[in-house]
């Protein structure tokens, strides 16, 4: 295949025709669409096991899909698909192999980083977290004082504190009641400070989770974790009470961690794609290998589908190439994720990374600038707390915000009636951002009233509706269906890179506020240091001074 050496894709005639079509339709109301089409939901669902995606409530039709279809064609989507599956340095910049698939393979799989396989690496690191996991969580590994361990306190941040928060609060109902799991990221002390209430030395167990072991945050919060150790056990008590997951072996050992603690994983796997490797081994220990193997199985069966099924029953595919027609042809700037679920509670943070650290760019992977809009904000909460908060906007704003809106239809939980009342909460949103509420339904409601008070009230109760959203929908939350729907989302994200023409796997943006923080945090310390700033800068590091001279 010949690629180009820079993106052209928005001087096709596909793109023009797309801009077209969404000029030609953009009046269209899905309430008329629905009225049409007493198949509509059949036209556009589509299920994959325990998941059902319903994307009929969009502003589509199947002419707009059809040119969706030959946009992916014509960035080469398939030949992407597979240069990633065989293991070639698709992230550019870094002259790296993205093979977060191989995470979740299996056996007998071929997975190759160049021309090497690399399952048996895999598969033996999955091993050892397992005998691991099984140790602690048997009580057979014990802490220094010869008492099992009972709470693991994961020190991470970005894609080494996201994946397995979300999985462990999302996994609850499957998790070892023994274990008290905490995670930790931030900078601020109050966030260890308060993992570490309640807990005794001799029985916490610390994962340093950092694949480059020099990110400043896990480093720091890692140091004071073990002075906190180090206070009530002899120095031999690390060896206990500390394990690594990292790439670098070398730095790890620095730190004092012996690497036989270590779990290695590698620089193939991107942080955010990284829930699946080592980085997950509190996901591991919460609850257990065989159900973490489940976890991984729903993710390969979504890497399976995602591989394997044409465009047109693509879950993926389709839910990428709906964000394209809302972000670039819209130009709708934001999408928003409700789970209406409690564990998923953390979902819409660990979205943000996965898709904003990917597709937050504005050139392409040959250095190019990208005149048109790429990745949106990616926001959101549980529902129904959210509807309680910014739906008023959703509803009635100015904005066109395309919504995910991921539910359970059974709850590990099964309180009464409340499963049922969140459902109806989900359900009732969807229709009726999709809806809206007519002139004449308002005025049905506000039979009775006329004149000055009709005037005002009645276009403040109008929904203009036609608000666009997927519904997700899973017959519960377990391993299985929490791997599916996370290994959805990355090849979400990955079509999305595709057809914008981004390497989704660097992210240079980061680094240049770590490089500031790390000259602005000596002249915090230090009151005569220079200063060479701009105004506010410089003054924000006087106040601090002053304030910090004072107290
Ligand atoms: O695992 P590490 O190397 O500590 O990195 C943590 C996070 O920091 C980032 O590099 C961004 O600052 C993320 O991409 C990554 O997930």
């Amino acid at each position: 295949m010949t690629q180009p050496r820079h993106y052209d894709l928005n001087h096709t005639s596909i793109w023009a025709k797309l801009h077209q079509h969404q000029r030609a339709t953009r009046h269209m109301h899905m309430r008329e669409l629905f009225a049409a089409d007493p198949q509509r939901f059949q036209r556009f669902s589509l299920s994959l096991g325990p998941l059902l995606m319903d994307y009929s409530k969009h502003r589509i039709t199947e002419r707009t899909l059809e040119l969706l279809f030959e946009l992916a064609d014509a960035a080469h989507l398939k030949d992407w698909r597979q240069r990633m599956r065989a293991g070639e340095a698709i992230n550019v910049s870094e002259k790296r192999a993205v093979l977060h698939m191989a995470l979740r393979g299996q056996a007998g799989d071929d997975f190759q980083v160049d021309g090497q396989p690399v399952m048996a690496q895999v598969l033996a690191v999955r091993a050892r977290m397992a005998a691991f996991a099984e140790q602690v969580r048997s009580g057979a590994w014990l802490g220094f004082d010869g008492r099992p361990i009972r709470a693991v306190v994961n020190l991470g941040i970005g894609g080494s504190d996201l994946g397995p928060l979300l999985a462990c609060r999302a996994l609850r109902p499957y998790a070892a009641a023994q274990l008290d799991m905490r995670f930790v990221a931030n900078l601020d002390g109050q966030h260890l400070a308060q993992a570490l209430e309640g807990l005794e030395p001799a029985t916490t167990l610390f994962i340093v989770a950092s694949k480059s072991f020099t990110t400043p945050e896990t480093l720091m919060n890692a140091e004071a974790a073990r002075a906190w150790l180090l206070a009530a056990a002899p120095a031999e008590a690390v060896a206990r009470h500390f394990v690594a997951i990292s790439s670098q072996t070398e730095r790890v050992r620095a730190f004092g961690i012996d690497p036989a603690n270590m779990f290695e994983f590698w620089d193939w796997v991107g942080g955010r794609y990284s829930v699946w490797s080592a980085i997950g081994l509190s996901v591991m220990l919460s609850i257990g290998p065989a159900a973490f193997e489940d976890f991984l199985a729903g993710a390969r069966r979504m890497d399976a589908h995602f591989l394997e099924a044409p465009f047109a029953q693509n879950i993926p595919v389709i839910l990428a190439l709906l964000g394209v027609w809302y972000n670039t042809f819209y130009r709708a700037h934001t999408h928003a994720i409700m789970p209406y679920d409690q564990g998923l509670a953390r979902l819409p943070a660990y979205l943000q990374q996965l898709d904003m650290e990917s597709n937050g760019k504005r050139v392409g992977r040959y250095g190019e600038t990208l005149d048109f809009d790429t990745g949106p904000v990616i926001w959101g909460e549980v529902g129904v707390n959210s509807q309680h908060a910014f739906f008023q906007l959703l509803h009635q704003g100015t904005r066109l915000v395309p919504c995910d809106f991921i539910v359970p239809m059974r709850s590990h939980y099964p309180l009464d009636r409340h499963h049922e009342a969140l459902v109806a909460n989900c359900f009732a949103q969807t229709e009726a951002l999709m809806r809206g509420k007519t002139e004449a339904e308002v005025l049905g409601e506000l039979a009775g009233l006329d004149g000055d008070t009709l005037d005002m009230l009645l276009p403040q109760k109008l929904f203009p509706g036609n608000q666009p959203s997927t519904t997700l929908a899973l017959d519960a939350i377990t391993p299985h269906t929490l791997g599916m729907l996370l290994a959805m989302y990355e090849h979400k994200v990955f079509v999305q890179g595709v057809i914008w023409g981004i390497n989704s796997f660097d992210q240079w943006g980061v680094e240049y506020g770590k490089q500031l923080a790390r000259q602005i945090q000596p002249e915090l310390a230090d009151a005569s240091a220079a200063l060479a700033h701009d105004a506010s800068t410089n003054a924000l590091i006087a106040h601090y001074r002053a304030r910090k001279a004072q107290s």
